[in-house]
């Protein structure tokens, strides 16, 4: 068991975005934050991202997941390598199907990477799979920082409602009240996948551009909206839906076939107003208007996304950064903080963050043999 006390503890993130892993240092007890520690990104190269791109989708048993495994733990083990003054590891992996659902079968979500492995590597306990207990016991499985952007708010000395907006491949929201004892409790935190964010945007501009994303949002701010697109997109199911609920990455697989008779301008502007919209959305389930939405993920560094997001709220909106927060590494801080709760034994996820019947701790724990 973890000594009492705060430890470092040392989370990493490999999103959906398939661009690498960041891996940060928190200094916890697993309910407070003491201190955020130093930082790393570690790209991956045009073959290991090819290896991940070819895995999307898969299950466990299914082929070329081995080879994606192995990609994840490489990167991981050299990343890790370097934060020895980590006592513990909180280990994500990387989601390649997520179907808390069983839309397409069984009930499941799937993260490559094997801490174990990872734990014999580094010599050091590693926590890991955060998400299948809590799918098992019939969660969604996602989001999970929740409970971690409650410290945050605590953190950050916050005082009345926010919302912490996480823009990624996928967007997610959590409001949380930071005036509430803990995270656990009724009505400090809600949660739930937003819609699509950054991926098709950055999917329509490899198909389009040969480039990795809109710089700046440079690309959507020259075109127009197209409001019949727009209003079509809103028109999903997945709006209709009351949260907790996530998303897979390919779950909005059509955003593209949505835009193709628009310039490469005009579809960039209506997939950036699609994410902001979705957003906007997302507020009517809000228990309580919050205060300002702080914006977390690479999403926040897309000018016309946080223009777009403003103009349709009345709330300001803001980087993160403005808090004092570093959003392009909270996610990995998110599983530091979470993996210190696992090993206290405390909860990870409850009702009102991933809709699992009740507050539950999920994750395992592999130690060195
Ligand atoms: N300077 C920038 N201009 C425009 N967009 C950017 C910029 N920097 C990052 N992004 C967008 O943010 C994405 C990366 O965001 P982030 O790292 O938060 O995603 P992720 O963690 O992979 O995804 P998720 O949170 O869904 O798992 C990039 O793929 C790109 O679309
Ligand atoms: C299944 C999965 O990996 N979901 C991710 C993804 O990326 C953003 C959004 O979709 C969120 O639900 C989640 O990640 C964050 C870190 C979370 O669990 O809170």
């Amino acid at each position: 068991m973890l000594k009492p006390g705060p430890v470092w503890a040392a989370g990493t993130m490999s999103g959906t975005s398939l661009d690498g892993v960041d891996a940060a240092l928190v200094l916890s007890d697993g309910e407070q934050i003491f201190d955020f520690g130093r930082s790393e990104y570690r790209p991956y190269s045009d073959s290991e991202r090819h290896v991940l791109h070819a895995a999307l989708g898969c299950w466990p048993d299914d082929e070329g997941v081995d080879a994606a495994a192995e990609v994840v733990e490489t990167a991981h083990a050299e990343i890790l390598s370097g934060f020895s003054e980590a006592s513990l590891i909180g280990f994500h992996g990387q989601t390649l199907a997520h179907d808390p659902d069983g839309r397409h079968g069984l009930r499941r979500t799937h993260q490559a990477g094997d801490g174990s492995v990872l734990a014999e590597v580094l010599g050091r306990p590693v926590v890991w799979d955060f998400r299948s207990t809590d799918v098992e016991m019939g969660g969604q499985g996602a989001p999970l920082a929740p409970f971690f952007h409650f410290a945050c708010a605590k953190y950050a000395g916050l005082t009345g409602p926010v919302v912490f907006l996480n823009l990624g491949g996928v967007g997610n929201v959590t409001w949380v009240d930071p005036r509430q004892p803990g995270p656990e409790v009724p009505g400090a935190v809600l949660a739930f996948d937003t819609g699509p964010a950054n991926a098709p945007i950055n999917d329509l501009m490899r198909m389009r551009r040969k480039l990795d994303q809109d710089e700046g949002g440079a690309l959507a701010l020259e075109g127009r909206v197209d409001e019949a697109v727009l209003q079509g997109f809103l028109n999903h199911p997945y709006f209709l839906r009351m949260p907790p609920k996530s998303l897979d990455r390919n779950d909005f697989h059509d955003m593209l076939s949505r835009v193709s008779e628009l310039s490469d301008a005009d579809a960039a502007a209506t997939l950036t107003a699609c994410a902001a919209a979705s957003v906007v959305r997302g507020g009517e389930h809000y228990p309580v208007p919050p205060e300002a939405i702080y914006v977390t993920g690479g999403g926040r560094l897309n000018a016309a996304l946080m223009v777009a997001l403003q103009s349709r709220m009345n709330i300001p909106v803001q980087p993160i950064e403005d808090i004092g927060l570093d959003g392009d590494m909270l996610e990995a801080q998110a599983f530091a903080y979470l993996a210190v709760r696992v090993a206290r034994g405390l909860p990870t996820s409850g009702p009102s963050t991933t809709g699992v019947g009740a507050l539950i701790g999920g994750g395992k724990i592999s130690r060195p043999g």
